[in-house]
């Protein structure tokens, strides 16, 4: 009798223990190493004061937000997007929220697909600091259009922009991060950078050329351990990504503005993307659930995640079709902004 009562509280005990695992997960917002880093490893605090870093896309979403973390950390930062007017609003909050100086902060309007301007734009960040400790590929743009529907130039026009824009840039400062042996190229990429989303087929096929290019550089940088190559896919997060992300043409934006609140709050996002990049992880999953979970059921039993995402991908259509963000109807929880 005694020892069936020991099963029995041994069951339950096991039982209680996957349950409470299950909740902490169900709760996760990053991948494992990450979550590890965060509470174990290197804060941004401590690795991040200051470095130089050029952050691409700074006028809004992410990019702005990291701006605004990077400078409360006490980082000299490099604002670059198209509009100079926007990144001079940034950089106007950047020195109002932190004791840097106007010398601290350096705003040079870049447009990715213009490769011809990247090598000055280079220049003129070495010249003013002398250095870039860390280069953060951010900027870039999106698609909410069906294949079918969609006109080819948007596949190029993406191509051109996330991917060749980004390989660009990362061209011209890794000869100088080489020269000194040390550096961080951190690539905003997305978790439609691993795996497959409707509506966004010239988008994913952007972000999974910069999988493949930054996890087979990171491989040829071998003999130079202080130069890190950290690939962030991020799930979806409150920004202006959806606002702006093309259509079936390339010149023609979404424009309306849906309801981002259910998405996860950029400041987590940054914050998580920092601590990567304190860290030096190498590909780190930023998203709330249940996504996340399905990635990782992507990557350990991929027909079944495919399944997954095959039938939660006829919602997302759905939910376009009739006007709504795509993503809206997996959210578990509206997030605070
Ligand atoms: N928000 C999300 O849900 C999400 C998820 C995964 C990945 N991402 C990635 O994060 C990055 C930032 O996006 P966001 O969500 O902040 O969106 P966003 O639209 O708010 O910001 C995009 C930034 O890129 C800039 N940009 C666009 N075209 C450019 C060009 N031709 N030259 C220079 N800059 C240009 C924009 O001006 C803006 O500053 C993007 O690479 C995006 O693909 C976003």
């Amino acid at each position: 009798m005694e020892l069936l009562t020991c099963c029995v509280l041994l069951a339950l005990g096991c039982l209680l223990y996957f349950v409470v695992q299950f909740v902490r997960l169900m709760k996760a917002d990053a991948d494992l190493t990450l979550l590890w880093a965060e509470s174990f490893g290197s804060s941004p605090e401590s690795k991040l004061r200051g470095s130089v870093v050029w952050v691409t896309g700074a006028s809004s979403g992410i990019g702005e937000e990291l701006c605004y973390q990077l400078v409360k950390l006490g980082a000299s930062v490099v604002l670059s997007a198209r509009r100079e007017a926007e990144l001079l609003r940034v950089k106007k909050k950047c020195l109002e929220i932190s004791s840097l100086e106007e010398k601290d902060l350096l705003v040079i309007p870049l447009d990715l697909t213009d490769l011809s301007t990247h090598k000055s734009a280079t220049d003129k960040v070495i010249q003013h600091f002398g250095r870039i400790d860390i280069l953060v590929n951010n900027g870039g743009r999106s698609q909410r259009s069906l294949f079918v529907d969609t006109d080819l130039n948007v596949f190029q026009g993406l191509m051109e922009l996330n991917y060749i824009g980004t390989v660009s840039i990362t061209k011209h400062v890794l000869p100088h991060m080489i020269e000194r042996k040390k550096g961080k190229i951190v690539t905003i990429s997305s978790i439609t950078g691993l795996v497959g989303v409707p509506l966004s087929t010239g988008y994913a096929a952007s972000k999974h050329a910069l999988q493949g290019f930054f996890n087979s550089l990171r491989i040829e940088l071998g003999t130079y351990p202080d130069i890190a190559v950290i690939n962030i896919c991020p799930g979806p997060v409150q920004s202006k990504v959806v606002e702006n992300a093309c259509t079936e043409r390339f010149e023609k934006s979404v424009e309306a503005h849906t309801d981002q609140t259910y998405k996860m709050p950029t400041d987590r996002c940054v914050r998580l993307i920092l601590v990567s990049a304190a860290n030096d992880l190498k590909e780190v999953w930023i998203s709330d659930q249940p996504y996340l979970i399905i990635y990782y059921i992507c990557q350990y039993a991929p027909t079944w995640g495919f399944w997954i995402l095959q039938r939660s991908g006829q919602k997302r259509i759905q939910n376009f079709k009739s006007g709504i963000d795509a993503d809206s109807s997996f959210a578990f929880s509206k997030k605070t902004s």
